[in-house]
């Protein structure tokens, strides 16, 4: 029984569903259906992998693994500091196959559509800890409804009072009608001016976004003018214009609020990983709809768009600095020539082009997490780093200890650490002379002298 009273089984089934509404394969839809059976029903990875495929097993193993440091994470309350949560993110996206971290956000998910039957202090350390890292981990992997509504739950129950008065202040205020009047409007005048466009997409801002926007900037809610809007995709600079006039023509502007971001690109600041600066390039402008409410229209080109999306100005790197894969929004027609326009459920973790490895050069310094005495920390070390640098981070220097790394006993303290293995420093007897780096270095001398006799 779950703490609302529903069969168990519901939790498992509604995981699964999610993962098919997403496009998800049987193995991962499987796995979804299978994901708490190593944790809460003492089945183990050999049984699982002999009924379902070690494919599925593996998935489950992932998930279990996911599990296991998020409990950690939310006893060491890493969301609270955000350059652990920004590291443990990665880690995540690193150390499992892409999949995992799927159903993983799909167990959240329901676990969060369902959070009111446990008790307060636990709604309030689920919600921190799915806001600082799970809905950034769902925009990360371009997720984009499931982290709206990921943050909206936990704007629900982090801001109790805030969410209930704005969501009733909303409740009056979206009009989902009115944004599809708009579009069609649009399409007829494109259509009598001979302009011919990508695609014409709208949407309402979310509650949550809403209130995020409220706060950065210390607005009222009727001083956010973007809460319904309307975007363009087109196939050159001077359409965009044509369809700027054409917009003013259809609809009164709320002045003061047209932007020229195709004439004069914004700057994002500095990618130091490209050696350039980041440009975001659109027309925006905000009219007054038919019904009286303010419509904020962006107009651009597919490649501005790209680069929006996907590229060095994208909307994920804009918010908050990371990787993207759409694979709820499927991008516009012909848009699909970029290697991040669109993404397919991926089949295997080879096959998802999204997994931190394969995007990753690996030049850069590596995370790691270490587990000491059952406390948790995201470690940052340079490239090529052995167990032993590692080593000499930990807190717990005067004890004996057995290593584990990723789950299995380690025999080489010289070995290469790689992006996002897991080293556990268990605690054996307590050590009765000499310090602990002292033993652990003879001991791995010892060993490297053994190994190339
Ligand atoms: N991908 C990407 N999108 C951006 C960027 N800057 C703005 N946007 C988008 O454009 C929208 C409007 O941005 P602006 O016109 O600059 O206005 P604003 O910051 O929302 O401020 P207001 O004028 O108060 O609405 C944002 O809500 C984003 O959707 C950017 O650098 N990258
Ligand atoms: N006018 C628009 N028409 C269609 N889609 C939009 C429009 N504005 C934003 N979007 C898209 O809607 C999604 C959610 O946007 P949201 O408004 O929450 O954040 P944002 O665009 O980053 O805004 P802000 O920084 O102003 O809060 C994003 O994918 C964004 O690209």
């Amino acid at each position: 029984m779950r703490a609302s009273g529903d069969p168990y089984l519901q939790h498992c089934v509604e995981t699964a569903a999610l993962l098919a509404e997403l496009g998800a394969g049987p193995p991962v839809i499987a796995a979804g259906l299978l994901h708490d059976t190593v944790d809460d029903a003492g089945l183990d990875y050999g049984s699982i992998s002999e009924q379902f495929g070690a494919g599925v097993a593996d998935l489950v193993k992932g998930v279990s693994n996911l599990s296991h440091l998020s409990k950690l994470a939310r006893r060491n309350d890493t969301a609270s500091r955000t350059d652990e949560a920004d590291r443990l993110r990665t880690v995540f996206l690193a150390m499992e196959d892409a999949r995992a971290v799927l159903i993983k956000l799909a167990d959240r998910l329901h676990n969060m559509r369902t959070l009111d039957s446990l008790p307060k202090i636990k709604q309030q350390c689920f919600a921190k800890e799915t806001l600082e890292i799970f809905a950034p981990l769902a925009n990360q992997l371009g997720i984009l409804n499931w982290k709206e509504q990921l943050e909206n739950l936990c704007f629900k129950h982090l801001y109790p009072e805030q969410y209930e008065e704005l969501s009733s202040n909303l409740h009056e205020f979206y009009n989902r009608d009115m944004i599809a009047a708009a579009i069609r409007r649009l399409e007829q005048a494109l259509q009598v001016r001979g302009l011919s466009y990508r695609s014409i997409s709208g949407r309402h801002k979310s509650i949550y976004s809403i209130y995020s926007k409220m706060t950065r900037k210390k607005l009222d809610m009727d001083e956010i003018y973007d809460v319904h809007g309307v975007r363009v995709i087109l196939e050159n600079k001077a359409d965009c214009f044509t369809t700027l006039e054409v917009v003013h023509h259809l609809w009164p502007r709320i002045p003061g609020k047209f932007k020229d971001y195709v004439s004069s690109p914004k700057s994002n600041g500095y990618d130091h990983a490209k050696y350039c600066y980041a440009m975001y390039q659109s027309l925006h402008t905000v009219v007054l709809s038919e019904e009286t409410l303010p419509l904020e229209i962006q107009i651009r080109t597919a490649d501005m768009h790209l680069q929006a999306e996907f590229g060095i100005a994208a909307h994920w790197r804009y918010k908050e600095g990371c990787e993207t894969l759409h694979t709820d929004h499927p991008s516009p027609p012909g848009l699909g020539s970029s290697p991040r326009a669109t993404c397919t459920f991926p089949s295997d973790s080879d096959g998802c082009p999204f997994s931190y490895s394969k995007q990753c050069d690996h030049t850069g310094p590596i995370l790691v997490i270490l587990l000491e005495n059952e406390k948790m920390s995201v470690q940052e070390l340079p490239q090529n780093s052995k167990i032993l640098d590692l080593l000499k981070r930990a807190s717990s220097y005067d004890m004996q200890l057995s290593l584990r790394l990723n789950s299995h006993a380690v025999h080489n303290l010289h070995q290469e650490l790689k992006m996002g293995d897991v080293l556990e420093l268990i605690p054996s007897t307590p050590c009765k002379s000499g310090g602990y780096m002292r033993e652990l270095n003879q001991m791995s001398d010892h060993r490297l002298a053994v190994s190339q006799s």
